[in-house]
């Protein structure tokens, strides 16, 4: 980074911070608030949302339902859905009293303490508890997992709750039982070239991502698990197939590309074998623009038992169209769907406001600032990633940041290859690197002064707990700005702080990219740019997210 432009910025930037004020109280009295312009106006905002005009959404509201924008949002869920899940909630809180397998509960364990973001290495295995939607999960389907008819479960919770692995229990389950409990019907397949078991997901991050886990799992299982993405070769998959393929991770398109080459022969017998298929992230696999090559891909699979589709969040649209192929299907759903964690401190900065005059671009280069500056995740490097609309303005946010205020910042959009994709996410899905262990320390707080402990017209402060030591100086923050594409399903690695720089057009949009972080009950910060356009609906979140509504 340019220490000279870096200096020069602080100071400016510091000036701004203490003029921010200065300038407020040479407003007229009338419009003097003692708590702070922004936190006035927001307030105001609130109550005006609040006003009973919106007869439909005044009634949504008494139900604790918060309806954002105006765009078909997501589903309201009855209470008598989730109020099943949570009757089993109140019995349950260990894997111990979950019906599944022990060899499979053991594995599941080793793999979440191994990568979960949200426990310490010291953490005694066996002690680790499921999460809300794996007890869910594992008890509903358990009652009928080695029923021979087709069962078409949907389930779905709130980001970070731990999804893949409340999945990957009865499927595991399932595929150790058919091994353990029906040696006649095993004996016939264990030597077969066939795959027992798909999960599909829409993009290859997600491949790399859910396969990591799934690897994990076979491994201490003794199961074979493949994933097809951009880098495997048909003659891979016909290498792996020849062993049996357990489990395998891929997308629709790999399924249906199958049957588009010569190479493979009889891949409709290579997938006769398939009795057990996930859809993660099926939200997005069942829009419009999915809907056709997903249902193609689910028909090759013409004997499976147990069909899942998994997801964050329940569209309007998403629901009608499960209605129309899948009437039969069952649910289950969390207390918390749609809700954005209270462990995440969101805040709202209004770029309206001065000193910023309608800049979105400065308040953005001050968050980092202020992120930068506020004295946590010390001894590691911080990351943090911004969320904007179109995948036009990624590049230009990042090359303002990068040249005008100096930050390590890189975009990433569909421009990008799969490979570069993967390559950037990289530092954002791994644990923090500790600072010592990088060559050149980003030494940057120590060339700015040390001052910045807020944000002026916003209802930020920076909570710094305890004093900035010499050493908590050393700090280096990198900067992933991206669109929507990233927000589904990834688990950027204990994201502390995400910026919303645009206001999300959907409450879909917003539950995916806030969900970034704040995972597995983690705490979180996610910071909203607002501007004189955005609706008072959107100003409204940080309120709701206290008072633990849900978004429709
Ligand atoms: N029982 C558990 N205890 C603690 N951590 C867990 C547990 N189960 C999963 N985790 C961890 O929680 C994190 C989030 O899990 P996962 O990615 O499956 O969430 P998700 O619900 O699929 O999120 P999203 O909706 O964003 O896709 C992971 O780091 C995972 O290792």
């Amino acid at each position: 980074m340019d220490g000279l432009r870096y200096r020069l910025n602080a100071v400016a930037i510091n000036r701004i911070l203490r003029q921010g004020f200065r300038y407020y109280s040479r407003k007229p009295a009338s419009k003097r608030v003692s708590n702070g312009p922004a936190r006035f106006k927001l307030q105001n905002d609130i109550r005006n949302v609040q006003k009973p005009a919106k007869t439909g959404n005044a009634k949504a509201q008494d139900r604790g339902v918060f309806h954002y924008g105006s765009f078909g949002g997501l589903k309201e869920i009855g209470e008598a859905e989730t109020q099943k899940t949570a009757e089993v909630l109140k019995k349950i809180s260990d894997f111990e009293q979950l019906k599944i397998l022990p060899k499979v509960r053991t594995a599941l364990q080793q793999v979440i303490s191994e990568e979960s973001i949200a426990l310490d290495s010291s953490k005694d295995v066996s002690s680790i508890k499921p999460s809300p939607i794996q007890v869910a999960v594992t008890q509903k389907i358990a009652r009928t997992l080695m029923d021979k008819q087709l069962q078409i479960n949907t389930i779905a919770a709130e980001t970070g709750s731990g999804k893949t692995i409340a999945y990957l229990v009865p499927l595991l389950d399932y595929l150790k039982r058919v091994e353990d409990e029906t040696p006649e019907s095993w004996d016939l397949i264990k030597d077969k070239a066939i795959v027992r078991s798909v999960i599909l997901v829409p993009t290859h991050e997600l491949v790399e991502q859910v396969y990591r886990t799934v690897s994990q799992s076979a491994a201490l299982l003794g199961l074979n698990a493949f994933r097809w993405n951009m880098n495997t070769s048909y003659t891979d998959f016909i290498d792996a197939v020849k062993n049996r393929i357990d489990v395998m991770v891929t997308t629709p398109g790999k399924i249906l590309n199958t049957f588009k080459v010569r190479i493979i022969n009889r891949p409709d017998r290579l997938f006769s074998g398939v009795k057990f298929v996930v859809l993660d992230e099926a939200d997005t696999l069942m829009d419009k623009s999915w809907l056709e090559e997903t249902h193609s891909a689910i028909q090759t699979f013409p004997n499976v038992n147990h069909l899942i589709f998994c997801s964050a969040t329940i569209p309007n649209e998403f629901s009608k169209t499960m209605d129309r192929l899948f009437p039969t299907r069952k649910s289950i759903t969390t207390p918390k769907l749609h809700k954005i964690s209270r462990k995440i401190d969101f805040k709202l900065i209004d770029a309206s406001l001065n000193p910023y005059k309608g800049s979105k671009m400065k308040v953005l280069s001050q968050i980092l600032y202020a992120v930068l500056k506020d004295g946590t995740e010390a001894g590691f490097e911080k990351r943090c990633v911004v969320f904007v609309n179109e995948k036009k303005d990624a590049k230009k946010v990042e090359e303002q940041l990068r040249s005008k205020y100096g930050h390590d910042c890189i975009s990433l959009t569909g421009e990008d290859t799969v490979e570069e994709r993967l390559q950037k996410i990289d530092l954002f899905v791994k644990p923090a690197r500790p600072l010592e262990s990088l060559e050149s320390n980003a030494t940057v707080s120590e060339l700015i002064e040390d001052t910045a402990e807020f944000l002026p017209n916003s209802n930020i402060r920076m909570n710094r707990t305890k004093p900035v030591t010499a050493s908590q100086k050393k700090v280096s923050l990198k900067v992933l700005v991206t669109t929507d594409l990233m927000a589904r399903g990834l688990n950027f690695h204990g994201i502390r702080n995400v910026i919303l720089y645009d206001v999300p057009k959907t409450a879909i949009d917003l539950v995916h990219r806030a969900g970034r972080t704040g995972r597995m009950m983690q705490g979180g910060r996610v910071f909203m740019i607002t501007d004189k356009k955005t609706k008072s609906w959107a100003k409204a979140i940080p309120k709701i997210v206290r008072s633990n509504k849900t978004l429709s």
